[in-house]
């Protein structure tokens, strides 16, 4: 408290805080590598001899991310649990919620998928390629992302229970799989939140689901969002059109990935044996009925094997569960042929892949200092108040406010109770360093951003993201080696229809309308930017053509792929049953975001947590009555 007081009186002269932390961020990487190289020869040395003649256990899970943490909890309370993560110890970097945008594509880190050059969209990222990050740490991508904890909504289950025919996949079938591990803090004076029965909430589970205590200018979002006509409602609950504060896992301002939360308190359980550094590169099956006994991995460079009693899981995310199948010759069979892969089923592995393509507009600018500016906010007050109350701007991942709404399209197609745009709301100016820690998170040129946000630096303002929640875009995943280092060949085919870009250009202006045609934002000045993106100069500014070009130029991906492993009635439409187990295969399950045979309206870090938790329930259903 002693320092605290000493810096709240010296914080004017203490100003130098933002350059010394962008200093810090532009070398992270010599962090990064040096934290993972100490983490690996420690690893490395602790391992050394501890592996036994036959490396035997009842379950084995690949992958320790949002799902996997969660099966590997669950399954280690009953039974022998082997889990094994490719990454290392999650960076103690993560745990700062401010610092998730720039925390991605860092190969130490990140597994920094690329997508094959897009011919629709993603015109302004290099070489075309979107930047699809996947976190690689125990925690997996629940390390990495930016924290907004959003289900999606009922009708994206029950449409889902529809397409797989089994109600068990239903949203009232699913909500006791949300609530379990939910430790729920509604925001105070809002009445939305149910009670009693219907109350769609868990309370003192593992994971605190609470809004940030830095929420910045998201009040004045709201407020004009009102204006509009759409409701303040919980977005975790059965809401339709409406906005809301964001959600996210943290306690005491620190981020809960699902390590922190399912993991760490468990990690010295005698039945489970968390091995880091351990890429799975095959899963092992034998016989005729292709029944899955173990998998090869590589680990500190040495091949090693393990063995399961019961079951394999895969919940390596859906990039690279995809990728494990198809490598194990689980995959459409003339593509395995081709590669001279031994064909063990022939399932549409990495078909149906399906993203959230957004749009990342603005800047937006304000007459008012009521933006959270870096350059000007970010003083040294601001560590010692977040070590030592938990509270400040760090605590913000800065997407502190979103919703739902349906554009015309969505109406004209009778569902206007099923949202087909989501907007989410970053109340941050562009800081003096921005351009360049934007352009390296969204793999975007360095030269488009500096030009584009130039004019922007250190004024007020904020942007809005722009998301198609309901892409007609499928796209796919397959190899292009039988390597298992080479990269698979990631295309999620953007904006390759009129449908997702008509949803999108709709987006942009209702976000437009926000501000604009609100007197809330009115009385603070608040308008979009006059600068023209680069590349867009030939038409004119704010027509659609010039918004589809925006859109085209400026795609992001919001890094929610799903579907490459679809839960299906049948091996003719998907890899799994509604079991989550492989068709064609005996003892191998995927329990990840892959199963997900539509991208739900919203994140996917809260449903690839009920996944991990539904898939768990149905194993130990199966092994507790056999
Ligand atoms: C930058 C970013 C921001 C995001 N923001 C949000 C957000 O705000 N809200 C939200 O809800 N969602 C967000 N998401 C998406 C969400 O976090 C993911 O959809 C979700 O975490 C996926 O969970 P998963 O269990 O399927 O996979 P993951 O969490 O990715 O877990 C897979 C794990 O398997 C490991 N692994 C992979 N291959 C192997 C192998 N061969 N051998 C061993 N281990 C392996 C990986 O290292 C990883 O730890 C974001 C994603 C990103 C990348």
């Amino acid at each position: 408290m002693q320092l605290l007081r000493y810096v709240e009186t010296y914080q004017g002269s203490l100003n130098w805080f933002p350059n010394v932390l962008y200093g810090f961020m532009m070398s992270i990487s010599v962090y990064l590598a040096a934290y993972k190289n100490l983490d690996a020869s420690t690893d490395f040395l602790e391992e050394k001899g501890s592996f036994g003649v036959i490396d035997e256990y009842d379950f084995i899970v690949v992958g320790a991310g949002s799902a996997g943490s969660v099966v590997a909890n669950r399954l280690s309370a009953n039974y022998s649990v082997l889990l094994l993560e490719a990454g290392g110890e999650p960076h103690p970097l993560h745990l700062i919620p401010l610092f998730a945008l720039f925390l991605i594509n860092y190969e130490e880190i990140d597994w920094q998928h690329k997508s094959v050059p897009q011919k629709h969209s993603t015109f302004a990222q290099n070489h075309r390629q979107s930047l699809l990050s996947q976190g690689k740490s125990l925690g997996g991508t629940s390390n990495i992302n930016f924290l907004m904890h959003s289900r999606g909504n009922p009708k994206d289950f029950d449409n889902m229970a529809e397409v797989v025919d089994d109600p068990a996949w239903n949203y009232d079938n699913l909500l006791p799989f949300f609530k379990k591990h939910e430790d729920y803090i509604a925001k105070p004076f809002f009445k939305y939140i149910q009670e009693g029965p219907d109350d769609v909430h868990g309370y003192g589970g593992d994971l605190t689901i609470q809004v940030p205590p830095y929420t910045g200018m998201a009040e004045k979002y709201l407020k004009a969002t009102e204006e509009l006509g759409y409701q303040r409602m919980d977005l975790n609950g059965r809401y339709t059109e409406g906005f809301d504060y964001t959600y996210t896992p943290m306690r005491f301002g620190r981020r809960q990935s699902t390590f922190t939360a399912f993991l760490e308190p468990i990690r010295h359980r005698s039945n489970l044996t968390i091995r880091k550094f351990a890429h799975v590169t095959k899963v092992l099956l034998g016989g005729n009925e292709s029944e899955a006994y173990g998998v090869r991995y590589n680990h500190h460079g040495v091949p090693r094997y393990a063995h399961a009693r019961r079951e394999v899981i895969l919940s390596a995310g859906a990039l690279n569960t995809p990728k494990l199948l198809l490598l194990s010759g689980i995959g459409p069979k003339e593509d395995l042929e081709e590669l001279g892969i031994p064909v063990m089923q022939d399932l549409p592995v990495g078909k149906n892949l399906q993203d959230h393509a957004s749009t990342y507009l603005g800047p937006f600018f304000i007459n008012e200092s009521i933006s959270f500016n870096p350059d000007r906010d970010l003083t040294s007050i601001r560590l010692p108040e977040y070590l030592t109350r938990g509270s400040g701007p760090l605590t913000s991942s800065s997407a502190s406010a979103f919703g739902f709404l349906a554009t015309d399209v969505a109406k004209s197609a009778g569902e206007s109770d099923w949202p087909d745009v989501q907007l989410i709301f970053s109340g941050s100016a562009i800081c003096k360093e921005c351009d360049r820690f934007l352009a390296k998170s969204f793999n975007i040129k360095e030269d488009v951003l500096m030009k584009y946000y130039k004019h922007a630096k250190g004024r007020d303002g904020f942007m809005q993201i722009v998301s198609n929640a309901r892409p007609k875009a499928r796209g796919d995943l397959r190899l292009q080696s039988a390597d298992p280092d080479m990269p698979a060949l990631i295309d999620p085919k953007y904006l390759d229809n009129e449908h997702d870009l008509k949803v999108t250009i709709a987006g942009v202006k209702r976000a437009i309308d926000i501000v604009e045609n609100t007197t809330t934002f009115q009385k603070l000045g608040a308008h979009f930017t006059t600068e023209v993106f680069p590349g867009c100069e030939d038409v004119e500014f704010r027509s659609d053509a010039y918004w589809e070009c925006y859109i085209r130029q400026f795609t992001v991906s919001l890094h929610h792929i799903v579907g490459t492993c679809s839960m299906a009635k049948s091996p003719e439409n998907g890899v799994v049953d509604t079991k989550l187990r492989v068709f064609g295969t005996k003892r191998l399950r995927v329990i990840d975001a892959s199963i997900m045979p539509r991208v739900p309206v919203g994140n996917t870090n809260a449903p690839a947590i009920m996944i991990g938790e539904k898939g768990a329930d149905l194993i130990l259903q199966l092994w507790e009555n056999s």
